[in-house]
């Protein structure tokens, strides 16, 4: 379903390199990736959103190898397949959260329209909790709304795939396990993979499967032979992160 193999990838006149020889993530899995700041989360979900593209290495998702794709190619299947929820939520202030929440069908023509998206944003906002706000304009909403609208954008148009930063990054303690039970029902009803970067090791065990880049780091100062056969342990192999 998402495979990387051999992946080198820089940011141009930066010092950060990501290494990883091998990750593979099946259909349906529950990923958690956490880690200090700055080890690489946030480059890894976009590598595998193809929005951005390694030196070098091969990523397939969904049986589609984006290393191979042009630009606009990969922008496509991006739209059509994968649910993103970016960590700055990417919400239009001038629209309201309904406006906000059809955009993608708007402003995609490779994205068709299905005939029941007003159903879906409805329960899905009902199950987000802000069924009640869907005709305010998202400039007038907390920090919290708007991530909550920016998962229900992700989730309306059925991903196979959603990429989440950080979901509940602004979120209230008290409702942010609501907001992620609610993610992974959703996920569950629209039958998504979920791969999740968070902070918070609260939300982990709702995770059945954590990559967790402190100890990818720590493994990194250790022989290569070493880094593959630990971080089998914790079922997955990225490796040589490097900062
Ligand atoms: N556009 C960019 N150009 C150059 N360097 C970048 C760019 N974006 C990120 N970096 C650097 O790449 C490294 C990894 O960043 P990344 O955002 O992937 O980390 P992260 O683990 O998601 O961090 P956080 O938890 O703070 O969101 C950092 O050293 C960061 O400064």
């Amino acid at each position: 379903m998402i495979e990387l193999t051999d992946i080198r990838f820089r940011y141009p006149a930066s010092p950060f390199e990501l290494n990883i020889p091998r990750l593979t993530i099946a259909a349906g899995e529950r990923v958690a990736m956490i880690g200090p700041s700055g080890s690489g989360k946030t480059s890894l979900l976009q590598l595998m959103a193809g929005l951005l593209t390694p030196q070098s290495g091969r990523i397939t998702v969904l049986g589609q190898e984006l290393t191979q794709l042009t630009e606009p190619e990969r922008r496509a299947f991006r739209i059509c397949r994968l649910g993103m929820v970016f960590q700055h939520f990417a919400l239009i202030d001038y629209l309201s959260v309904r406006e906000n929440i059809l955009l993608p069908f708007r402003i995609n023509p490779a994205l068709k329209r299905p005939t029941d998206s007003e159903e879906r944003l409805s329960r899905f906002a009902a199950k987000l909790g802000i069924a009640a706000l869907l005709d305010r304009n998202v400039r007038r909403l907390s920090q919290g709304e708007q991530q909550r609208v920016a998962v229900c954008r992700a989730m309306v148009p059925h991903p196979e795939i959603v990429l989440a930063d950080e979901p509940t990054g602004n979120l209230d303690p008290t409702i942010k396990e609501a907001v992620m039970d609610a993610i992974g029902q959703l996920c569950d009803d629209i039958g998504a993979t979920l791969i999740t970067v968070t902070h918070d090791h609260q939300l982990l065990p709702r995770f059945r499967r954590i990559i967790d880049f402190a100890e990818l780091l720590r493994l990194d100062r250790s022989a290569p032979s070493t880094l593959a056969d630990a971080s089998a342990s914790v079922s997955a192999s990225p490796g040589g992160i490097s900062s």
